[in-house]
């Protein structure tokens, strides 16, 4: 007779791409900690033998062996007892390569393979996978498990051959990256699939960061009625026990923790922190170094490395020049006293004059400008990266969203480093985050309580301080437009026109729009960083380098106003925004 009864153990955890004899060893250690707990069966996440995403390592044939052979060493150990295993792995079969899930029990393997391969956005798995027939459930010790994989959740058809089929539950693995608003999005998937076919849905998602991606976890369990029935917390790991019995309406989730997982700002702090935090101990640097100008940018980056690192892993140095306030020094010094971490000073008249003298030759007679700049920049840049060389850290780069869209930055300058914690986050959202981390301190942070970022970095005007008296808007528009035409630009794909009609003045979003072009050359070199928007730059939005594409702004925006009159569309407004 099939149970009535079963305890299932949610392993939520932070598996490292490419290193399956680690992935293995932590699911056996999971494994057998569920079993401490009493679980019948432990569930890992989506691909977790591989790590997800593997992107095309997952096409080497030695790589699928490594992780075909990790996955049978586990499936021989349950022939001894103990719990079942659900865990995912790429699988090869008949030439095919397939994004799969396998049942390991009593010693026997039964795998089900991803149907619908997310191919959008960040997702390219329709490159390294095919797609699966559609499934019917597994049986785990008589019970009927449904198995759809991540995506597999987003449309209808799945969940409801699973449920035609006699799936009793469906339990989802996913690698679902992070991005704002994310955690309402999921569940409102997970409960339409809940809806429609009145079973009950544990959603198991990967934690930790790969690359430019943050994976959240926050993890949960839905009952037949679409109620909450449990809960992990979001950017950490957990093992979380969930205990399920049958009764005349099927399966219902009775017992499993209710954690806060964090939401809106806090979350995106949090996922700054775990992805640099996770891209310096995946890369194993022993800690970073970054360039403290006593700015808002570097501010709040070694906030973050601090929290993800500790102090004394991170190490700030001021590099003055002519240029540079007494605030400036002042404010650099204030951040990293506060924060607690290494300081230096290490003045650049000398390679900066260095560079001059040695280019004289070829510059004599000629104006100064941007180019004397830039080699401000570019021997800061310089520096931080000697210092990388001898010292072993890793130079943090802190260009934000807005600088990475106009190419407000100096390539192979400020640009030089190996990770950007705040590379999409636009400006006005480094200042509030800024104001978030002085009053709330994410859990599990290793930096300070209390004002991290002082006043009066805060409240002053950003400046490059790369000239006398220079401000970010003498060549920008202040942030606060600039954002919003950058958000209509890059996260809405509007019009000019459409921006316009916000309010904002034509002959600047024609500019923006240009600058964002022409800057695809720098974004293409630049350090990866954290997702954090649903479309960041790097792996979401991909534009061509040459492009000679441009909106053509007022004769469309004029154009536009014709077709309005003439056909009667609403126009949006200001108070539309
Ligand atoms: N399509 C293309 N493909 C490949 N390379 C291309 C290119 N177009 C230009 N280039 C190259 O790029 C060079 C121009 O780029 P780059 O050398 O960066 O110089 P550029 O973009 O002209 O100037 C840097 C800007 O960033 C500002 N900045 C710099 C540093 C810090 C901060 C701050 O906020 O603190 C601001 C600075 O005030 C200035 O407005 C060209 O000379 C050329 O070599
Ligand atoms: N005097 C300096 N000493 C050390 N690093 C500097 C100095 N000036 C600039 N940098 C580096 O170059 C980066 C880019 O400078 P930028 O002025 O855009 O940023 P910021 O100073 O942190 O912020 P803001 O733009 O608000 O002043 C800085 O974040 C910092 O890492
Ligand atoms: N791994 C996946 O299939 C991820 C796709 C999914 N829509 C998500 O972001 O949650």
């Amino acid at each position: 007779m099939a149970q009535k009864k079963l305890k299932i153990a949610l392993a939520q955890l932070n598996p490292i791409v490419g290193d399956v004899t680690g992935n293995e060893e932590k699911a056996r250690r999971a494994r057998a900690e569920a079993s401490r707990m009493g679980a019948d069966l432990v569930m890992f996440s989506e691909q977790f033998l591989a790590g997800y995403p593997a992107e095309d390592l997952v096409l080497k044939p030695a790589f699928q062996d490594a992780c075909r052979a990790a996955l049978e060493r586990l499936a021989r150990e349950t022939a001894e007892g103990g719990p079942g295993v659900l865990i995912g792995l790429p699988w090869r079969e008949e030439g095919a390569l397939y994004n799969a899930y396998a049942l390991l029990d009593g010693g026997t393997v039964s795998v089900r393979f991803k149907v619908d391969l997310p191919n959008y956005g960040v997702f390219d798995e329709k490159r390294n996978f095919e797609a699966g027939p559609l499934p019917g459930p597994v049986n785990f010790r008589g019970i009927r498990l449904g198995l759809p994989i991540c995506e597999d959740i987003w449309a209808g058809d799945v969940v409801e051959c699973l449920a035609e089929t006699g799936a009793e539950m469906l339990l989802v693995p996913n690698g679902s990256p992070y991005w704002r608003g994310k955690t309402e999005e999921r569940f409102n998937i997970a409960a339409a699939r809940v809806t429609e076919s009145g079973l009950p849905l544990v959603y198991l998602n990967q934690v930790g960061g790969q690359d430019e991606l943050v994976f959240d976890g926050a993890s949960f369990v839905l009952n037949a009625d679409c109620s909450l029935a449990g809960q992990l917390p979001a950017c950490e790991e957990a093992i979380a026990l969930t205990a399920w019995e049958k009764g005349d309406e099927g399966w219902a989730c009775l017992e499993a923790p209710m954690a806060l997982a964090e939401e809106g700002e806090e979350a995106d702090y949090a996922a700054c922190v775990l992805g640099l935090r996770d891209y310096v101990e995946k890369n194993r640097f022993p800690g970073v170094v970054l360039g403290l100008s006593g700015g808002i940018d570097s501010a709040l980056c070694a906030a973050m490395a601090v929290d993800a690192l500790g102090p004394e892993r991170v190490h700030g140095v001021m590099l003055p020049y002519r240029y540079t306030s007494p605030e400036s020094l002042r404010d650099a010094e204030a951040c990293a006293r506060g924060l607690g971490m290494r300081y230096d000073i290490l003045p650049i008249a000398e390679p900066v004059e260095g560079f001059e003298a040695a280019l004289q030759p070829l510059f004599a007679g000629r104006e100064r400008d941007i180019t004397e700049e830039n080699l401000q920049s570019r021997a800061r840049g310089t520096m931080l990266m000697a210092i990388s060389n001898k010292l072993g850290s890793m130079v943090v780069t802190t260009g934000n969203k807005s600088e990475m869209s106009v190419g407000y930055a100096t390539i192979y300058g400020d640009m030089n480093g190996g990770f950007n914690p705040i590379k999409d986050l636009y400006k006005t959202e480094v200042y509030s985050l800024a104001r978030l981390r002085n009053r709330w301190k994410p859990k599990g942070a290793l930096g300070p309580d209390g004002i991290v970022v002082p006043e009066n970095i805060l409240t002053k005007a950003p400046s490059a301080e790369l000239r006398e008296n220079q401000t970010d808007q003498d060549s920008l528009p202040p942030y606060e437009s600039l954002d919003a035409i950058l958000r209509g630009l890059v996260e809405e794909d509007l019009r000019v026109s459409e921006i316009v009609a916000r309010g904002y003045d034509l002959e600047t979003v024609k500019k923006v729009e240009r600058l964002l072009s022409t800057a695809e050359y720098k974004r293409r070199q630049a350090a990866p960083g954290v997702k954090v928007t649903r479309r960041n730059f790097g792996r979401d939005r991909r534009y061509p380098i040459v492009n000679r594409y441009r909106d053509q702004g007022l004769e469309a925006h004029r154009a536009d106003e014709a077709l309005d009159r003439a056909t009667g569309r609403p126009r949006m407004s200001g108070a539309d925004m």
